[in-house]
């Protein structure tokens, strides 16, 4: 799909929104209360397309889930009662489903394949099927079991301990939740510390786990319970908002019930640098996940340089602090940032080729990008390449515009925020 975004050179935005649910957490409500016994209720569920072929993969799987719009009910017999599935799982776009089902299906005592679209297909999975294999599930797949279509065999695993080479939270997921059905302990040490979400998650549908700052540990042979989730707005749809009302004169924005993990609110640490007019306002203590309402006025922004052990914290924002970075005053440097590489495109490739036919001074370094602003963007024909942030950077970029702003694979969108365009358009004055 392709859509047209006309601007005439003085757009604002103004008004509140709540942005949909987070996606991290709302695949995790899914995957635990599928292996837990008794009912789990999710509320605040996001429906874009990876949360819901993480649904379709555990209906494969024998498992009863019902879901309405941002509510689901998934009635858990226990990992015990999982099926072997008849069909090929398919995860879509999603590298969160098929590296966390990997763990999963890693300790079920029967054969599955996973795949995804194309983009899936050229994600490394080896991170996950190392240690996994070491646990001794048998994975195969394409490049001796490094890429998607894969294979696995699961059941009779072991714990053991990982130091993972990359600070990523689904690597860490993958190996605790098949840790989940292991003989002994499984630990995993990071190199840094990546999101928690699947920890405290553990802990809310009754699991020990332990965790001290890059070492988390869990226990072996431990059952799930049913509970009900609560799913905070995504930090990483509402960021495209916080940057959005921060670099278009004369903007103000609200955005509710916004999840504040501390390990995801790079965002607003980075923002604040550069001079954002951000307040925060604590909306929910829940004993899983804490929220805030957030708002932010524009305001001149400077550039910054972002590196080290805020990058795992800001990830999935690049894309948009880049954006953020084409209006601040001076230079902007965000490096040891190599792992955009190998996201839903070379985040790294698209961000700089994107935004330069939009006339941002933009370039490219092995780990990340230089940016020089500020810039007065244009408008212009552009690609998301099939990759939702990328696709809602662009759209941001064409309301700094004056003109006809072309979005080639805009439908990529929906992978994350199916209602992004309605809540664009009525922020719009
Ligand atoms: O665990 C998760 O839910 C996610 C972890 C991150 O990936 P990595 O674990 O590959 O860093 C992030 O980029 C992705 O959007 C979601
Ligand atoms: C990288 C992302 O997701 P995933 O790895 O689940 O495809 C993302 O949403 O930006």
């Amino acid at each position: 799909m392709t859509i047209t975004l006309t601007s005439n050179g003085n757009i604002q935005l103004n008004g509140t929104i709540r942005v949909p649910g987070d996606k991290s957490i709302s695949h995790r409500a899914v995957m635990l209360g599928a292996m837990s016994e008794g009912q789990t209720k999710i509320f605040g569920l996001l429906t874009g397309d990876d949360c819901l072929n993480t649904i379709q993969c555990f209906r494969k799987l024998g498992v009863d889930i019902r879901q309405e719009g941002d509510y689901a009910e998934i009635n858990g017999l226990g990992f015990d009662k999982l099926q072997e599935p008849r069909e090929v799982l398919d995860v879509g776009n999603s590298g969160t489903t098929i590296r966390l089902m990997m763990g999963i299906l890693a300790g079920a005592p029967f054969h599955t394949c996973l795949t995804g679209d194309d983009s899936i297909t050229k994600r490394p999975m080896d991170r996950v099927a190392i240690p996994l294999k070491r646990m001794g599930a048998k994975i195969d797949g394409r490049h001796h079991g490094s890429f998607a279509p894969l294979s696995i065999r699961g059941g009779q695993l072991k714990g053991i301990e990982f130091v993972s080479p990359v600070a990523s939270a689904q690597v860490k997921s993958a190996v605790l939740l098949a840790g989940l059905h292991a003989e002994g302990s499984t630990t995993v040490i990071e190199p840094q510390l990546s999101r928690d979400h699947t920890e405290r998650m553990l802990a809310a549908f009754g699991c020990h786990v332990e965790t001290d700052h890059l070492t988390t540990t869990i226990k072996g042979m431990q059952s799930l319970k049913g509970t009900t989730i609560n799913v905070p707005g995504d930090i990483s749809s509402a960021a495209f908002f916080l940057v959005a009302a921060a670099i278009i004169p004369n903007s103000e924005l609200t955005i509710k019930n916004v999840g504040m993990n501390p390990t995801r609110t790079g965002i607003v640490d980075v923002l604040k640098e550069m001079g954002a007019n951000i307040s925060i306002k604590e909306s929910g203590r829940d004993e899983i996940e804490p929220s805030a309402d957030l708002t932010v006025q524009a305001s001149e922004l400077k550039g910054v340089e972002i590196g080290g052990e805020i990058i795992p914290r800001l990830i999935d924002e690049i894309p948009i602090i880049a954006l953020a970075a084409t209006q601040a005053n001076g230079k902007t440097v965000i490096r040891d940032a190599a792992e955009l590489k190998v996201k839903e495109t070379n985040r790294i490739d698209t961000v700089v080729q994107e935004l330069s036919k939009m006339g941002a001074n933009i370039e490219p370094v092995k780990d990340g990008m230089i940016i020089h602003g500020p810039s007065k963007l244009h408008a212009a024909a552009v690609d998301s390449h099939g990759d939702h942030r990328i696709g809602m950077m662009l759209a941001i970029a064409s309301c700094l515009t004056a003109g006809n702003t072309v979005i080639h694979n805009s439908e990529s969108i929906s992978i994350s925020y199916p209602n992004f365009f309605q809540h664009l358009n009525e922020l719009k004055l």
